[in-house]
Parts: C-alpha cells; sequence; structure tokens
C-alpha cells in the first residue's frame, strides 16, 4: 500500500501584535506561529524554520537573523517605517521586504489633530487636575483651532489628510514643501509657500510629516523656533530628530513658544534624563508613546495588506509594495544592470541639478525617456524605469517607506503625478564609441490639472510635443554606458562626458579665460580637492544659431572630495565668474 506524501505547509513567524484580521487570509494555507516576547538569541534559533516573518517596530531584523534565516523569502513590514529591519542584508539573501505604505496615513493624520485640540484645549493638563480633585476652570482656558494658520511641513500623503480634516475646522492652510503636488495642494485648500522661513513666521500651529531625511533632520532648531510667534504650537507625528528637542524645551521654558504635541522622539522608549524625556515630562506638551499608527482600523488596514503581500510572494507572484530589490532573472540582470545604474544616476543628477537651481520653480513630471541603439531591443525596460523613478525620487524621499523598485516604481510615479514617456529608437549608433545611450528629457511645464490627469507610464511610440520653441525650455540628459560604466554625455545645453559618480560640482560660465583659475583658487580657500574636471561646450544643436552671448557658455564639471558648503556655491557665483552652480552627490 502506498503511503500518501505530506508535504508540511510553509510556515509564517509573528514575534510581535498584528491584528487578526490579515492573519486569518493566512492559516488555511500555512503554518502560522504567533510567539510573542521571545528574545533575539531564541528567536535566531527558530527563524531557520520559516519561509515568512511579519513584524510591527519591536522586532529588530537584524543582519545576523537574516544570515540564520535559511529559508526565509519575505519580512512583512506591518506598517510604513522599515527601520528595524536591515533591509540591505535582506537584498543581499534575496529576501523581499514589504510594508503598507498607506494603511495607517489617516490614524496618524487623526492622531496630528488630537495632539493640536490636546494643547489648543488643555486636554492633557485638565484631566490630571480634575482627577486630581481639583477645579480649575479659569487656569485651563484654551484657543480655538478656527481662523487660525496650521503651517504644514511636507504635504504628502499624511500632511494632505491633516491638511483636509483642518480645513474642516476653518483654519487657514499654508504649506512648505518643494515638491508637493500643486493641484492637490489647491483642492485641499493649501497655500504652497517656497520656504520653511515663510510658514515659520505666520504659524498659529505648525505640524510636521516630512520623512526623516538629510535636509529634515533637525529641520525646526532655536534658530527656526526664534523666527516664530510666541503663541505658537508645535506638533510631530512625523518622526523625532527632525526637532531640535533640546532647543524645543529651552523655548518652551522661555515662553517664546506656546506649547507642543508629540508623538515621536529621537529616543523610543526614551532613557532617563534624555532629550526626549525631558520633553516629555514639560507641563507645556502633550506627549504620547509613538501612537500615530495605532487604531484599530490602521492595524487592520497594515495587517491585511501585508498578509496579502505575503501570499502573494509565497506563491510565486509580485509584491506590491516591496521596498528592497525586485526580481529580475539573472542573465537579464546581468545585461540591465550598468543601464540601471546609469538611470539611477540619471535621475538622480535631474533632481539634485535642477532643483537646486535658483531659477528652478517646480519639479518638472512630465519626462521622455528615449533608449536608442542595441537597448531598444529589450524584452523589458521595466527596471530602467523603475531605477529612472528611483534617481528621481531618492534625494527628497525618505529610506524608509519608499525604498523604489520595479513592482513600486510606477505606482509611486503615479502617486507623484510624475509621467515618464518610455520611447525606443532603432537608430544606427555606429559612429559612437557606444552600442546604445539613453536621452531623458524633462518637458516644460504644462498647466498643472494638465499634468496631473495624465497616467504614469506611457508607451506612446513618439512624444506628443513638437513645437520647436518648448523643446528649448527642456531639460536634457544624455548617458550611455562603455565597459560596464556609465558615463553622462549630455547635460541640458552642454556636451561633454563625465562619470556620474561622487560629489560633482556643476558650474555654468562663460567660456572665457581664468574660470577655471577662479573656481579652483575659490575651492582651494574652501579647503576642497579637486579630483577631476571637464569642460562641456554647447551642444551642436544649440551652438550654432544661439546668440553670441550664449553661444559663449560652458559647463565645467569638476569631481571634488568633499560636500561644497552653501557659502562656496554661493561665493562661485557672487563674484561673478560663475552664472550657476550647483552641488549633486551620485
Ligand atoms: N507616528 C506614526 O506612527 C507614523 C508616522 N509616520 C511618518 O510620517 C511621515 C510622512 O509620511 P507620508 O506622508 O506617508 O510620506 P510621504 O512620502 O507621502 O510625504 C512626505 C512629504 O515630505 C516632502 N518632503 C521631503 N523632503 C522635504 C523637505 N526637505 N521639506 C519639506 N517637505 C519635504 C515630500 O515631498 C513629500 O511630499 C513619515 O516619516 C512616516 O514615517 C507615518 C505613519 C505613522
Ligand atoms: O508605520 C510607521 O512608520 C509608524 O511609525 C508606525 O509604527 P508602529 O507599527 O505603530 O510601530
Amino acid at each position: 500500500m502506498a503511503i500518501p506524501v505530506h508535504t508540511p505547509k510553509p510556515k509564517i513567524l509573528i514575534p510581535e501584535k498584528v491584528s487578526p484580521d490579515g492573519l486569518a487570509l493566512l492559516k488555511d494555507r500555512f503554518e502560522v506561529d504567533e510567539r510573542k516576547g521571545l528574545s533575539p538569541d531564541e528567536l535566531k534559533s527558530i527563524i531557520g524554520e520559516y519561509e515568512a516573518l511579519i513584524v510591527r517596530s519591536e522586532t529588530k531584523v537584524t543582519a545576523e537573523l537574516l544570515a540564520a534565516a535559511k529559508k526565509l523569502k519575505v519580512v512583512a513590514r506591518a506598517g510604513v517605517g522599515v527601520d528595524n529591519v536591515d533591509v540591505v542584508a535582506a537584498t543581499k539573501h534575496g529576501i523581499i521586504v514589504v510594508n503598507s505604505p498607506s494603511g495607517n496615513i489617516n490614524a496618524a493624520a487623526e492622531h496630528t489633530i488630537a495632539l493640536m485640540m490636546a494643547v489648543a484645549r488643555n486636554i492633557g493638563e485638565a484631566s490630571a487636575s480634575i482627577k486630581a480633585g481639583k477645579w480649575e476652570r479659569s487656569r485651563l482656558v484654551g484657543i480655538e483651532a478656527k481662523g487660525k494658520t496650521l503651517a504644514i511641513v511636507g504635504l504628502g500623503k499624511v500632511g494632505l489628510t491633516v491638511a483636509r480634516i483642518a480645513n474642516g475646522f476653518g483654519m487657514r492652510l499654508i504649506a512648505y514643501d518643494p515638491y508637493a503636488n500643486p493641484t492637490l495642494a489647491a483642492a485641499a485648500s493649501v497655500t504652497l509657500r517656497t520656504s520653511l522661513a515663510e510658514i515659520l513666521k505666520e504659524a498659529d500651529f505648525l505640524t510636521l510629516h516630512t520623512p526623516l531625511i538629510a535636509s529634515t533632520r533637525g529641520m525646526i532648531a532655536a534658530s527656526e523656533l526664534a523666527t516664530m510667534k510666541k503663541t505658537a504650537v508645535i506638533l510631530n507625528v512625523a518622526r523625532g530628530g527632525m526637532i531640535d528637542e533640546t532647543a524645543l524645551v529651552e523655548a518652551l521654558d522661555a515662553g517664546t513658544i506656546a506649547g507642543a504635541g508629540i508623538d515621536v522622539f529621537t529616543s523610543e522608549p526614551p532613557q532617563a534624563d534624555s532629550t526626549a524625556s525631558r520633553l516629555i515630562a514639560h507641563p507645556k506638551v502633550v506627549a504620547t508613546p509613538h501612537l500615530g499608527a495605532s487604531t484599530k482600523e490602521a492595524q487592520e488596514n497594515v495587517s491585511i495588506d501585508v498578509c496579502e503581500q505575503v501570499v502573494s510572494i509565497l506563491s510565486g507572484e509580485l509584491p506590491r509594495s516591496a521596498v528592497n530589490a525586485p526580481i529580475i532573472l539573472p542573465e537579464e540582470y546581468r545585461t540591465l544592470q550598468p543601464f540601471v545604474t546609469l538611470l539611477e544616476k540619471m535621475g538622480s543628477l535631474y533632481t539634485q541639478h535642477y532643483n537646486s537651481q535658483v531659477n528652478a520653480k517646480h519639479f518638472r513630471t512630465t519626462f521622455d525617456i528615449t533608449y536608442e541603439g542595441a537597448l531598444a531591443n529589450l524584452n523589458t525596460t521595466k527596471p530602467l524605469f523603475a531605477a529612472l523613478v528611483k534617481g528621481l525620487l531618492t534625494p527628497i524621499t525618505s529610506s524608509d517607506g519608499l525604498n523604489i523598485n520595479i513592482v513600486n516604481a510606477e505606482l509611486l510615479a503615479k502617486e507623484r503625478g510624475i509621467l515618464i514617456n518610455e520611447q525606443r529608437s532603432r537608430e544606427n549608433v555606429e559612429d559612437k564609441p557606444y552600442s546604445s545611450f539613453v536621452t531623458l528629457r524633462a518637458r516644460a511645464s504644462r498647466s498643472p490639472s494638465h499634468q496631473r490627469s495624465d497616467v504614469s507610464r506611457s508607451n506612446s511610440p513618439t512624444a506628443t510635443r513638437t513645437a520647436k520653441q518648448h523643446e528649448s525650455e527642456d531639460q536634457v540628459i544624455q548617458g550611455f554606458v562603455s565597459g560596464n560604466k556609465p558615463f553622462i554625455s549630455r547635460l541640458d545645453r552642454f556636451k561633454g562626458e563625465f562619470v556620474p559618480n561622487g560629489t560633482l560640482l556643476i558650474c555654468r560660465n562663460f567660456d572665457s579665460c581664468g574660470k577655471i583659475g577662479f573656481v579652483g583658487s575659490l575651492l582651494g580657500k574652501a579647503g576642497v580637492n579637486i579630483k577631476f574636471m571637464n569642460v562641456a561646450p554647447l551642444h551642436d544643436e544649440e551652438a550654432g544659431g544661439e546668440e553670441e552671448e550664449e553661444g559663449s557658455e560652458a559647463l565645467m564639471i569638476l569631481g571634488v572630495d568633499k560636500p561644497v558648503g552653501e557659502d562656496v556655491v554661493k561665493a562661485l557665483c557672487a563674484e561673478g565668474g560663475v552664472l550657476e552652480a550647483s552641488v549633486v552627490t551620485l
């Protein structure tokens, strides 16, 4: 008699509290182990049995743990931030990391409003006072939100949701977000301002909703607090580290800031005697222990979201919100890899270079990308598309929650209102020293409503625009790969090859004697060493037809050994040697 072969069900480990709504989707097909309270060593000793691991923020998914996870295919984070997961190590091990990028947005926004009202009406103190047997009506008089100015830093998913709710309170809404979608802002009755300083001085309530990245770390420090109204209230449900906690405590003590509602801290849980614990203890602060996402609904959302993705991955399908490397066949990946690097560098160069220019108005949202030569014969350009989106967005987004790859690039581009038209041209490139090249053209802005209604990815065979005068306003980056190394061959109106690597200072200047010496000496004084330098003259198409004055311009690209300070960039331009300068790190 044949003995039936029993195939064991794949095992899923859940070492912390995750809502049962999602887990119900798993229980038929998988063996689900909910095991709370495991020590790191215990976790490490059993992880080898599991194909999926579902966590929130408490489990530290370290490189050491992942190395022991011999069968693991997916780490699912039931929330946005993946800072407790070593994503690089997971990628190295071929383990997909997924998260839930929008399941808790509403919860975070409502929590922000709850903190705003709690501070405005002294709810924390009043509750403590009445429970202590007191009846302090005149001491605890509050203020109303109606008619007050709410200043929002970061008008993304949470920021916009806060704006929509606050609009119902009759608040006046202003925001600072250089990359915001102007159509969505207008629809939420938010007036966009061009600098943080502008919104700080007008704010009755200031609320932060950016990711914690280099440009936002410590963005509200003593000097920013000093420009705010004495009656202003500060709210932070984004990430600890964006506000200088010591400076805030000092401003509250001095009475130069009226109050604060804080959910996130530089150390969580706060250590005794830390700046976070001093802030929490302050009588003018309403504090919560990172509760932004802690609602029944948000926990159901994130649980269902990540459990569905775990089912997809364990069934061999692609997840919708992967935060690390995509799955591409090894042979395909080998061919594409240098171009993936090139496209990511081109996108990043675009965002950093054009958005740092003084005349940059807004992040342009319509791009034409043309693959020419051998590249036009590829089966798929998806990884190249994803790399471009990643390059465009990474300099302005957080590493937690927005790791862009083949799986989520299209969705993210769409969410940001970015339209990318991909085109292929089999034009002969035999006269060129390379077999393929890529051109990125950012079109001059059309009306916002026109832009935002487009879909994000289009394979239309030809670009829709033809008008020559618009073309002259387009921003162009061209690149190629040689010997597996990416090169940029054209930047805007200038042609000249350079390697997009490290820190580059890009200067536009009149092509006349002494400019190189001028730049070199200013950098020398600032202690910055030049590693290499290229001069790019005007592109052929431009040189012929330009006015004489414009025709004499050139681009100087300098590879430098350290970041060039804002003051040096200003001096380069102010002293007449350079027309425009930007610093990019690629
Ligand atoms: N306290 C909690 O439990 C929760 C906290 N969060 C946090 O909220 C934050 C925002 O989340 P989302 O709105 O989903 O992100 P998002 O990516 O949709 O929006 C972030 C916005 O910040 C803008 N931005 C980037 N750099 C900026 C700068 N230097 N100045 C001004 N604006 C800048 C971006 O353009 C973007 O519009 C994240 O850090 C997230 O982790 C999210 C959920 C729950
Ligand atoms: O989703 C996020 O980024 C959060 O901050 C929420 O984290 P939690 O799942 O509540 O630990």
